[in-house]
This record gives C-alpha cells, sequence and structure tokens, in this order.
C-alpha cells in the first residue's frame, strides 16, 4: 500500500503538485502508510538522477512515464535503503500489472530490469544529483563549483528533526543540543508521540530556521510584529521570549496553524490576517520580523520536490516583493527599532543583495551583527548578515538554507 501511494505521490509532482499538497491523496491508507509513501516518495526525489543512471544501464525502450516511476522507486527502495531484492521486484512487478494494459505488456521487462538493478555496483559512488539549471547556475556563481557539490550532497541526506525548546525545558533523552541551541534527534520519529509534544514544551523548527529571531534578541514586554508568520515557528520563540507579539499574514488559512500552534504551546500573540504592505499599527513596534516569502530554495532537503516543481520565473516577483516588504517595515518601525530581514534561500538576490539595495535607499540605516552562539565568523556576509547553508555541520546533519540581517532605524 504504501508503494502504490508513493507512487500516486511521484505522478502528482510529474503533475505539478507539491509532496505537501497531496497529504489529501492518501487518505485511504494507514497513518503508517502514509508516513511510509511520503518517505519513499522523498527518497526517490532525493536520487532520481542516480536510480534513472542506473535504469538507463538495463533498459532497451524507453518505459511510459507511470512505469518509469515503478523503476525509480524500486530502484532507490534497493540500492539506496537496502530493500530485500525478492519483496522489492515482486512488489514493483504487480504495481505494473495494475497499470493498464502497457503495463501488463511491461511487467516482464520491469522483473528483468529490477533483477539486474538489484545487483547493480557502484551506486554509492555515483554523483550527487544536480540542482536544476535555473538554480544551479546562481548558486556556482555565489559559491563556486565545490561548494555547490557539497549542497547537492547535502540535498541528499533527509533532514533530522530539529526543535526549539520553550526556555527552561529540559532536553529530550536521545537528542542532541546544537551549538546554535537547537535540540536535534535523528532517525523517523512520531513527533505527536514525543514527550512535551501534548504539553507544548517545543516545536519542530529546523535550527537555521531558529536563527532569525535568536538574531532579532527578543526582550520581554518588547512590542514586536512579526509580519510574515505563518505556520507560526517565529512566532512561538518571540512569544515564548515574553514579547508582546502580533502575528500578521495574508493567508487565514494559514493563520488558523499558527494559533493551533500557540494554543498547543501555552503561548499569546495577536493574530491579524492582513497584507503585510499595508498593514499599520497605531503603536510603532518595537522590532519587527521579516521572515519574507522567498524561492525556498534553502529548503531542498526537506522539499525534494521544490526542483522539479519550479523553474525560477517568479524569483524576480519575490525580490520586488521583499524589497517592498522592507520599505513598508522600515515605515512603520519605531525610531531606533529593529528589523530583522530572513529568507529560506540560497540566492544572494533574495539575501546579501536584498540588504545591501535596502542600505542604498534608506540612508542612517545600519546592519548590527551580534555574536551569536553557534554562528561561525565565516558565515558573516560582507554586508553583515548571517548565510546559512545546508552543507554547513556536515557532520551534525546540516540545516536549511537561510540569510539573515538585523537592521536598526536611525533613533
Ligand atoms: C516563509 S513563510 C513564513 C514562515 C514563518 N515565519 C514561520 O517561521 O513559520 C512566508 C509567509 O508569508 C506569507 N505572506 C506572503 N505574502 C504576504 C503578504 N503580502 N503579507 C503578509 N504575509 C504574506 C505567506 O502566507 C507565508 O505564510
Amino acid at each position: 500500500m504504501a508503494r502504490q501511494g508513493a507512487l500516486t505521490l511521484l505522478q502528482g509532482v510529474r503533475d505539478g503538485a507539491s509532496l505537501s499538497d497531496q497529504a489529501g491523496a492518501l487518505k485511504a491508507l494507514s497513518p503508517s502508510d502514509q508516513a511510509r509513501a511520503g518517505r519513499l516518495a522523498a527518497e526517490t526525489l532525493r536520487h532520481l538522477a542516480q536510480a534513472d543512471s542506473v535504469i538507463a544501464t538495463y533498459v532497451n525502450r524507453k518505459p511510459t512515464p507511470q512505469v518509469a516511476d515503478i523503476l525509480r522507486l524500486a530502484t532507490v527502495e534497493l540500492l539506496q535503503l537496502g530493500g530485500a531484492a525478492h519483496g522489492v521486484v515482486d512488489a514493483a512487478v504487480n504495481l505494473t500489472r495494475g497499470a493498464g494494459k502497457r503495463g501488463q505488456a511491461a511487467a516482464g521487462m520491469v522483473n528483468a530490469v529490477l533483477r539486474k538493478v538489484s545487483q547493480h555496483e557502484g551506486w554509492a559512488e555515483l554523483p550527487p544529483q544536480r540542482l536544476p539549471d535555473w538554480l544551479r547556475k546562481p548558486v556556482v556563481a555565489t559559491y563556486g563549483r565545490d561548494a555547490t557539490k557539497a549542497i547537492e550532497a547535502a540535498h541528499q541526506a533527509a533532514a533530522p528533526l530539529d526543535l526549539t525548546l520553550k526556555p527552561a525545558t529540559a532536553a529530550l533523552e536521545g537528542g542532541d543540543t546544537l551549538p546554535t541551541g537547537s535540540l536535534r534527534l535523528h532517525g523517523p520519529v512520531q513527533v505527536s508521540a514525543l514527550p512535551g509534544f501534548a504539553t507544548g514544551d517545543w516545536w519542530v523548527q529546523d535550527a537555521a530556521a531558529a536563527m532569525p529571531v535568536r538574531l532579532l534578541a527578543p526582550q520581554p514586554g518588547e512590542r514586536i510584529a512579526d509580519l510574515c508568520a505563518a505556520p507560526g515557528g517565529k512566532t512561538l520563540q518571540l512569544a515564548a521570549a515574553g514579547a508582546n507579539v502580533t502575528a500578521i499574514d495574508i493567508s487565514a488559512h494559514r493563520l488558523k496553524r499558527v494559533a493551533e500552534n500557540l494554543t498547543r504551546c501555552n503561548l499569546t500573540a495577536e493574530l491579524v490576517t492582513a497584507d503585510a504592505l499595508e498593514w499599520r499599527p497605531e503603536i510603532a513596534p518595537d522590532a519587527i520580523l521579516l521572515d519574507a516569502p522567498c524561492s525556498a530554495t534553502g529548503t531542498i532537503r526537506r522539499h525534494p520536490d521544490l526542483p522539479l516543481l519550479r523553474d525560477g520565473s517568479g524569483i524576480p516577483d519575490l525580490v520586488a516583493l521583499q524589497a517592498s516588504m522592507i520599505d513598508h517595515a522600515l515605515s512603520i518601525l519605531a525610531p531606533g527599532g529593529r528589523l530583522v530581514f530572513a529568507t529560506c534561500s540560497l540566492l544572494p538576490d533574495e539575501g546579501e543583495a536584498q540588504i545591501a539595495a535596502a542600505l542604498a535607499r534608506h540612508p542612517g540605516v545600519t546592519v548590527e551583527t551580534p555574536a551569536l552562539p553557534g554562528i561561525d565568523p565565516a558565515w558573516i556576509t560582507p554586508e553583515g548578515g548571517i548565510r546559512l547553508r545546508p552543507d554547513y555541520w556536515p557532520e551534525r546533519g546540516g540545516m536549511d538554507g537561510f540569510f539573515m540581517a538585523r537592521l536598526r532605524k536611525p533613533a
């Protein structure tokens, strides 16, 4: 059942739907089969190029897209996940037989190809899957070829689960406390079964995603606006620090997630559905967090479907939106207040260049670069921001790609 589910997800991605948007497609499966289907599909997407190169060694004629997905799924299960040949090949043949007339005709070929694939040597030596050209070009231009390869290698490893703990919460057993303060758990875990979930002692948040609020350094009682808040990981951090938080998001639907997260964690914030470009508070905030909409190219470890679903065409509009959001945020911020701009992007246009342009548009605004625990000085950019990359902390399991900078408005 899980394999059929994974196949449905892969086909959905081919049709343009993201893995997370397809949760409803697996409703008929048990929760554990849904989770397994999601893991299988994600692992297949992380190794499509390697799977295709191995399969190409053994097929004579190009299979239909559906049969190609069955072959890819089984190849990844065999060579990446160490699945037992007999079970994986039989399951793939059954899936092929169920795929209409053309599938029935292909069942013999799938059986023969996968038996050879199961004996294939050299999988571990294959180079990591490359980013698509629209993304690879700017990444190579920014970080160089070696770093790009390291980023691609990091994308192949599934992301560990990071938790942000409420202040004074004890670390969970078996977790590693990271230098930046997040708690990292390894291996598949059922989040809702972990101790402290029901009591809201922590929330799931990648170690890199937890850094913008640490850079903002919220103080108890400060009035802080979180301009793009949903699903709310950073709102929770701000509220847990004792700030007086207003969480704004354009999506009422996504703000519901913020409300649910706040309730579970016994934290409070004022929630406002609004366009951040138009929202004007009666009292100017002491600080603003602007975790702006972006290409999300720093999150490919978690979203291996992203390179297949995007072509980069939306990025100039996002860059323009981010610049307008920075300008508006500075206009509503209290004099002397601080603004943290952050994006989960690998692209400097959505990070370093955005800050350089903002400084040129706003004379008097400065960048502050406080020393933060766990932040390597090499990660500080010439503009004074912090650049985080998926290939950092390779021995610990990596982190999402992020950029953040703290701006100070003149008093
Ligand atoms: C990167 S996500 C924010 C993640 C969030 N800060 C967190 O830590 O969980 C960007 C958010 O911006 C919201 N958004 C997009 N355009 C917006 C706008 N014009 N005004 C307010 N929110 C917007 C999206 O709905 C999305 O929830």
